[in-house]
């Protein structure tokens, strides 16, 4: 393997589903690099394989073929302590305990680095404050969570992202329950966050028109490939005219948005 600077890097990566009977690939010959303060999207359609992919990123799951490099080693030879100090997800739908307070919640990013009975050292507490102050949050630090709308607890949960200090954030669906004014918010944070902690900021989104001006790169998931290119690389391709069945929306390359077709 050739060293280089990349975060997190994967060659001929196949993944998918593995049980007694069967083997099913999702998306297979998958060759990517992310590197420092890059935003980067992941998009296809319903069902193409993009949390499947993030999922084995992550490692939550192993890959059916290749390998997978953290800083350069094996993800299968990092630990899960390892792996956390590394990469923190947000996932959709992930259980939390809404009894905490915001700055609990937060407090639980710093667990890969908290002793065994979970005291916060100063440090732990300055990475706390300063995850709530990028994200903008402070003044929610002693509200409970379940007294929190959609747009602020997305907001806590990376701000518990940017409190575990890796070098990579990975994000499933961040916008899914937000509405159109806190998804563009949500996006817009991603892409200021990436550029001033440097970052690399990895998310799965359905929002294509807000991902396409603020992403770095865009990994275009499609019948079990993926293509992994900068946005003006793709629309210069032509690679997002046919992302979806052009029966009912078509990709405007002038104005760089999906629009739907009027009849
Ligand atoms: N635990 C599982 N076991 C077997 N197959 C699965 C499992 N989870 C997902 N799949 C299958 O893998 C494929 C990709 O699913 P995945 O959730 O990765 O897609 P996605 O692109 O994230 O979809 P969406 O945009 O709808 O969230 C689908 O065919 C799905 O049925």
């Amino acid at each position: 393997m050739i060293k280089n600077k990349s975060i997190l890097s994967a060659s001929n990566l196949s993944v998918g589903y593995r049980s007694k009977q069967a083997e099913t690939t999702i998306v297979s010959d998958i060759s990517i690099s992310f590197n420092k303060g890059e935003l980067i999207g992941v998009i296809g359609v319903n069902g193409s394989g993009k949390s499947t992919l993030l999922r084995t990123l992550s490692g939550l799951q192993p890959p059916l073929k290749g390998d997978i490099y953290l800083d350069n080693t094996a993800l299968q030879h990092k630990n899960p302590k390892e792996i956390a100090k590394a990469i923190s997800l947000v996932l959709t739908d992930q259980p939390i305990s809404k009894n905490l307070t915001v700055k609990e919640l937060i407090a639980l990013g710093r667990q890969p680095y908290t002793n065994w009975i979970g005291k916060l050292s100063n440090e732990d507490k300055t990475a706390i404050k300063k995850a709530m102050q990028l994200v903008g949050i402070e003044e929610l630090a002693d509200k409970f969570c379940y007294e929190l709308s959609d747009g602020q607890l997305q907001n806590v949960l990376i701000a518990r992202a940017l409190a575990q200090d890796t070098k990579l954030i990975i994000l499933d669906e961040p916008t899914s329950h937000l509405d159109m004014y806190h998804k563009a918010y949500v996006l817009q944070l991603l892409s200021k966050l990436a550029k001033t902690t440097g970052t690399c900021i990895v998310f799965a989104t359905h929002e294509i028109n807000l991902a396409l001006p603020l992403c770095d790169k865009l990994l275009l998931v499609k019948d079990g490939k993926v293509s992994f290119e900068t946005p003006e690389y793709h629309i210069t391709n032509k690679h997002l005219n046919t992302l979806f069945p052009e029966d009912l929306i078509s990709f405007n390359e002038t104005s760089k948005q999906f629009i739907i077709n009027s009849n």
